[in-house]
């Protein structure tokens, strides 16, 4: 991968600003975005899905623009597939039908897209329900199928927005099964409040509160935020955390003023530290 924002300025109609110079780089094959609800997630992956665009800067998938035009829109949108929060089966399609559909709305011949359907299909596990009708799909059903639609297409990026929202612990497994092996081969990036599986699914942590990026790192350096690390709150970069492979400090967290990991260097990750406690230190807010 890489996925880069910059610079990007966005609102909603009549809202007041989400995004002021976001700048973000997602170059990790799997990665997790987090934030309360509001924080903007959705939304950036609407813009990184190019669903959305953005009022000033640009979004770019391997160096593809969608806003450059000139063909590269759609090489875009052919490379980067969206799997948003509900997945509304076309009524009357069978599950086959539906998968093949994206492929053809992605250019591909109804020949190739009628094959490649079958193989995306097996590959999510939906192969005996091939000739059901969508609508009568459970909804980890219809998420694995809205899984293998961008497949068939032969995606490099799947963002997907809430994916295991509603879905019982059996198909969550499943799901996340599917996230890991998935991980292999295509770059997925997953907006989700769940975070009790996070070291098991990813490899790269993205916080966003109110528009703007609290922390991005590794698992490891995510739970380290819980053992004791900087973070939440504090007064700026946090220290000793080290730096990616772009030469950037691996948790920017430039915070909202001083709080109790103002300072703090990352402390030794002992016990099992909790994601959710990693995550409630990121989000907390000024008092
Ligand atoms: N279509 C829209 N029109 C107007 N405002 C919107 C729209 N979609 C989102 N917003 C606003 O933009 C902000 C960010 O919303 P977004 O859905 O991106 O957040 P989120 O982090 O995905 O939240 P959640 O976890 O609740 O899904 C919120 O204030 C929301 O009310």
């Amino acid at each position: 991968m890489a996925l880069e924002f910059h610079r990007i300025d966005f609102h909603h109609s009549r809202k007041a600003s989400l995004f002021t110079g976001l700048d973000l780089r997602i170059d990790n094959p799997a990665t997790v975005l987090l934030g309360p609800n509001g924080a903007g997630k959705s939304t950036l992956l609407a813009l990184a899905a190019s669903q959305l665009s953005p009022h000033r800067g640009s979004v770019d998938w391997r160096g593809v623009n969608p806003a450059t035009g000139g063909g590269d829109r759609a090489a875009y949108r052919r490379a980067v597939a969206w799997l948003p929060q509900q997945i509304t089966p076309v009524p009357g399609l069978t599950v086959r039908e539906q998968v093949a559909y994206c492929g053809w709305l992605k250019g591909m011949s109804r020949t190739a897209a009628w094959r490649a359907s079958a193989v995306a299909l097996a590959r999510v596990g939906l192969g005996e329900l091939a000739d059901r009708p969508g609508h009568q799909l459970s909804g980890g059903q219809l998420r694995r199928m809205g899984i293998a639609g961008c497949l068939a297409h032969h995606s490099e990026l799947i963002l997907m927005d809430e994916p295991t929202a509603g879905l019982d612990p059996t198909q969550r497994a499943v799901f996340r099964s599917l996230v890991e092996e998935l991980a292999s081969e295509v770059s997925v990036i997953v907006a989700t409040h769940q975070t009790e599986d996070l070291a098991e699914m990813y490899r790269h942590v993205v916080v966003l509160d109110r528009g703007q990026v609290r922390f991005q790192g590794t698992t490891e350096e995510f739970h380290a935020v819980a053992a004791g690390g900087g973070g939440a709150g504090g007064t700026g970069r946090t220290e000793g955390t080290g730096t990616d492979r772009h030469g950037r400090p691996a948790t920017a967290v430039p915070g909202p003023g001083p709080g109790p990991g103002a300072g703090a260097g990352p402390g030794p990750v002992s016990g099992v530290p909790s994601a959710e406690a990693a995550y409630a230190r990121l989000i907390e807010r000024e008092t």
